[in-house]
């Protein structure tokens, strides 16, 4: 079995990672609830200091999720994008810390398109190791926590059709998911290397978990994201089998603070896979 949180962080009780997950799942549908509402009235869009686009919804669901988290494990840091786009940071994050992104795929949604997610996460020394990615404009819901990933949709606010999910075994020529809204020159370069049967545009960390259910091979990201935009789809991906490496062939990791020339929580360049008969035509 896993670590539970308790012994690596000071919370109340011992929790298991299906606790973990379940109060994961709880809080995404509720957030995914009042992103819906603000889907379904008037969206008032504002730029951020990094010139990124808020809504009222990223607002309305990191609240809900935050309050969640803090009641049912307080002690346990939490990095949320807003509250850190906002200067609010743990100090000291310790070996066991939360990553929000309370709506991924923001510029999606003030398009109105259905590709926007809610993403919470638990990262443990360094690994995302539980995570949930919610797309509630098509009721879309995957999980993953070590050894298990699944797949099941929301209906009515209950979860239906849950199934197990793994990624596939990667053949050529292999399909690529990639940014609707944030394709570098980088990023198309690699494209062009690596033989292709498709690519997918997908806004948001969806496309982690197309890799996670075997529906795609290979995520490039040769382009800027921060830790709160990949924990949760890589600890589903991790969860089902997939790998996330950065350019040097080692294993993306989290909580990353005070880098030189960068900003904290930023990630470098990465590539995410399915299973890949060889992995080294990526690097
Ligand atoms: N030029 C840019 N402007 C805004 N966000 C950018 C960006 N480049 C990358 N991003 C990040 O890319 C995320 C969306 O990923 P994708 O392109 O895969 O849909 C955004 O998350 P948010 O929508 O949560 O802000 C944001 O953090
Ligand atoms: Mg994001």
């Amino acid at each position: 079995m896993s670590e539970t949180l308790q012994s690596i962080n000071t919370t109340t009780a011992a929790v298991s990672d299906e606790a973990i997950l379940e109060t994961f799942e709880r809080l995404a549908i509720a957030a995914g609830r009042a992103i819906m509402e603000v889907y379904n009235s008037e969206i008032t869009v504002t730029d951020k200091a990094d010139a990124s686009p808020v809504t009222q919804a990223d607002r309305a669901a990191e609240k809900i999720i935050l309050e969640g988290l803090r009641a049912a494990f307080s002690g346990v840091p939490c990095v949320a994008e807003e509250e850190t786009s906002e200067g609010v940071i743990a100090p000291d994050l310790g070996r066991a810390f939360f990553v929000i992104d309370p709506l991924d795929g923001t510029k999606e949604f003030v398009k109105r398109r259905t590709d926007f997610t809610v993403n919470i996460a638990l990262v443990r020394d360094g690994a995302p190791e539980i995570g949930v990615v919610y797309a509630p404009c098509t009721g879309r819901f995957f999980a993953g926590r070590p050894g298990k990933a699944e797949a099941f949709e929301i209906v009515d606010g209950v979860a239906a059709g849950r199934r197990q999910i793994h990624v596939r075994e990667g053949r050529e020529p292999l399909t690529i998911v990639a940014s609707r809204s944030h394709l570098t020159p980088e990023t198309e370069t690699f494209i062009k290397r690596v033989h292709a049967a498709e690519i997918v545009s997908v806004g948001s960390s969806l496309k982690f978990c197309l890799l996670a259910s075997g529906e795609a091979d290979l995520y490039p990201r040769f382009g800027r994201t921060m830790e709160w935009d990949t924990a949760a789809g890589d600890a589903v991906l991790r969860a089902a089998g997939g790998t996330t490496h950065t350019l040097d062939g080692a294993p993306l990791v989290y909580g990353k603070r005070n880098q030189a020339n960068d900003a904290d929580f930023a990630n470098p360049h990465f590539v995410s896979s399915g299973r890949i008969i060889d992995p080294a035509f990526m690097f």
